[in-house]
Order: C-alpha cells, then sequence, then structure tokens
C-alpha cells in the first residue's frame, strides 16, 4: 500500500516542521471477528486467525494439514453455532463494540480523525490506515484493545503494522503497547462492578477472569499474566476488596499444552461444588464483548457452575462504549499524543 509523504521538509534547514494536531489521527484495533455466524464465516476467520505464527506456533509443515484437515472443519461448525446464540442484529458483538468505542473514543477527541480495524478479517488495519491517511493525518497512534500486552496479541498487532509500514515508511506509527494499570479504565472497571451490585445484588466473590495463554509463553517471557494480576489487584483496590473476597481465572483455553492456570471454568466447579449461592464474574481484559464472555462466560460457565451445585452466575459486562470507558481511553491517546512531540 503505498503512502506518500504527508509531511513536508523544510527546503532551508531541512529539520521537519512539528506537526499541527489536526494531522494525528487514532487507529483503534481489536483482534477481528466472523462476518457472519456460519461455518464458513467462522472458518475463514479461524484460517486467518490460527494461521498466525503468534498465535499458534507449531512448525508450518505440520500445522497446515492439521488446521485446514482436521481443526477447521470440526471446529467452524460448532464454533458457529456458538456465535449464533450471542449475534446482535448489526452483527457480532465484538465488531459492533468495537465501531461504536471507536466513534466513542473519536467524539471526544475533537479534530483527531479515528478510524477502528482488525487484526483478523475486516476492516483491515491497512484499510484504517489508508483511511487515516486520506483524511490527511500525517502520523497514526495505534491503540490496541488489549490492556495487557501479549506476543499472542499486541505482538501481533505490531507485526502487522510492521509489514505494512514496509511499504509506507513515510507515516510515521506509534502504539499503545500495554494499558492494564491506567487509573481511568481501572476506575470505569470499578464502577461498572459497583452500579452492577447496586442494581443486581452482591455475590459472595468477584471472579475476575482474563483469557488464557500457553503456560510456555509467559516462562518464555510474555508479561501478560504479571500485567493481568497488576490489572487485578488494581481493581480490587478500588474496590476495597479483602483477601478471599476476590481471585484471578484464565479461560478459553485453545490445544492440549498447559495454559494459565487457574482455569475459569475449574475454578467456577469447585466454587459450585462448595454450594456458593452466587458468584459475579467480570472480564477486565476484554474491553469489549464477544463470544468468549457472552458465551463461555455467561451461557456456558454459568450453566456449569449450576450443574457442580452453584447458584447464579451473574457476569458483569465489559466496558464496551460506556461513557466512562471512551473518556478514559481518549485521555490515554491524548497523553499519547502530547508525549509524542
Ligand atoms: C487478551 C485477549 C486475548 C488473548 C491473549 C488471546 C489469546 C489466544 N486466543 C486463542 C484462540 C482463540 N481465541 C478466540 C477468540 C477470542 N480471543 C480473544 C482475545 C484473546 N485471545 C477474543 C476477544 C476472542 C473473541 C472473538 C470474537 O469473535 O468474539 C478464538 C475463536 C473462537 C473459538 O474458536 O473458540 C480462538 C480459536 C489462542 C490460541 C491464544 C493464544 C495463544
Ligand atoms: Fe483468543
Ligand atoms: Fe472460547
Amino acid at each position: 500500500m503505498p503512502m506518500p509523504a504527508a509531511t513536508a521538509r523544510s527546503a532551508e534547514t531541512g529539520a521537519e516542521p512539528s506537526l499541527p494536531a489536526s494531522t494525528q489521527g487514532l487507529l483503534v484495533v481489536n483482534l477481528g471477528t466472523p462476518q457472519a455466524p456460519t461455518a464458513a464465516a467462522v472458518r475463514r476467520y479461524l484460517a486467518e486467525f490460527l494461521s498466525d505464527p503468534r498465535v499458534v506456533q507449531v512448525p508450518r509443515l505440520l500445522w497446515w494439514p492439521l488446521l485446514h484437515g482436521v481443526i477447521l472443519p470440526l471446529r467452524a461448525p460448532r464454533v458457529a453455532r456458538k456465535y449464533a446464540q450471542v449475534w446482535l442484529d448489526d452483527g457480532s458483538p465484538l465488531a459492533v463494540y468495537t465501531a461504536r468505542l471507536a466513534a466513542a473514543i473519536g467524539e471526544r477527541l475533537p479534530g483527531v480523525p479515528v478510524a477502528h480495524a482488525m487484526r483478523y478479517g475486516e476492516p483491515g488495519i491497512d484499510a484504517g490506515l489508508r483511511a487515516l491517511r486520506d483524511r490527511g493525518c500525517g502520523r497514526v497512534l495505534v491503540l490496541p484493545l488489549y490492556p495487557q500486552y501479549s506476543t499472542t496479541t499486541t505482538a501481533s498487532v505490531a507485526d502487522a503494522l510492521a509489514r505494512i509500514a514496509k511499504d509506507a515508511a513515510e507515516l510515521p506509527l506509534r502504539m499503545v503497547d500495554q494499558y492494564s494499570t491506567d487509573a481511568g479504565v481501572v476506575a470505569a472497571l470499578a464502577d461498572s462492578v459497583r452500579a452492577h451490585w447496586q442494581a443486581h445484588g452482591r455475590g459472595e466473590r468477584l471472579l475476575m477472569s482474563f483469557h488464557g495463554i500457553p503456560q510456555r509463553l509467559v516462562d518464555g517471557g510474555d508479561p501478560y499474566s504479571t500485567q493481568c494480576h497488576a490489572t487485578a489487584t488494581a481493581l480490587a483496590a478500588a474496590l476495597g476488596l479483602g483477601h478471599g473476597e476476590w481471585l484471578v481465572t484464565f479461560q478459553s483455553r485453545f490445544g492440549r499444552e498447559q495454559w494459565l492456570q487457574p482455569a475459569t471454568d475449574a475454578t467456577l466447579r469447585l466454587l459450585g461444588e462448595t454450594g456458593l449461592g452466587r458468584v459475579d464474574v467480570v472480564c477486565p481484559g476484554f474491553p469489549a464483548d464477544c463470544l468468549e464472555t457472552l458465551e463461555e462466560i455467561a451461557l456456558q460457565n454459568a450453566a456449569l457452575f449450576r450443574a457442580a451445585g452453584g447458584g447464579t452466575l451473574a457476569y458483569i459486562p465489559c466496558l464496551n462504549d460506556a461513557p466512562a470507558h471512551a473518556d478514559a481511553l481518549a485521555a490515554l491517546v491524548a497523553r499519547e499524543f502530547d508525549a509524542w512531540r
């Protein structure tokens, strides 16, 4: 994708003139999601996602036949049925909430062009950057909607940016690495938990469930689990929770190797077996509701908790496009622009 230089170099001095604020754009990036809750669309999505070497590290020659010959044919129809259970009138929850959140952030940054993009599928990152360039942006801040850095997610967005930048070296890019303990986001999460308690009553535990990754990656230096625990500790402190009132678990295991522990489903089964009447679950690593929160937690794990002998699993929705979330992220973006001098 060719991107002509949008900045002029001063002929006399050769120095780069400082850019007017209006040439700074924002690209909000999320994971991606199928275009429809059908086996064909889910298969297309998973084929791209699970071909990313950041996500699956099995050697290509082994992985390709396994992925296309076994995993996709079996998994796509099964997962499509799950998507169908949570699909919204306007599309996949992840797509709908990501678009709304990006728009809400944009409303809070007058004069800053804002676009959103998906790492896998549509709208693509290259199209998002092109749209911002066409709207006059001379440089772009990229905000991946991953509060905690992981090689499997954040670094994969960086990979995509690096590939695009080869053809578009003239467009300076800066990426937010992580915002795991951002005070505004943590306060917004705490307010949403309190509001949920006020409206629906309070459970005996607050379980904070994060997406898992293989333990092997953490052992190799991925800071993801440390940052998940930092988010959880900050949220527990903001809520004034004491020891034993909250716990951290990891969900959505994929494949057979050891993932981060403890697992959300196994923990809920144990809590159910002790006869707990009610557990509240919040997913602070997911800025937008998606299959993993709305189906896996709110439907599947709620049923599992009940079947094990527990009572109600009360799922506390993600921040999505809540005003406090957009306020916090717009403030974070404004600070990044200020620092980018
Ligand atoms: C913090 C966010 C995420 C991390 C880290 C992450 C790692 C990771 N995920 C898989 C495999 C799958 N994840 C799937 C869905 C999914 N994952 C995230 C976020 C993180 N993943 C989100 C937001 C979603 C939901 C997407 C949606 O459309 O709603 C899926 C697809 C569903 C399924 O087939 O079960 C897979 C597969 C791995 C292997 C991994 C780290 C190695
Ligand atoms: Fe995932
Ligand atoms: Fe899942």
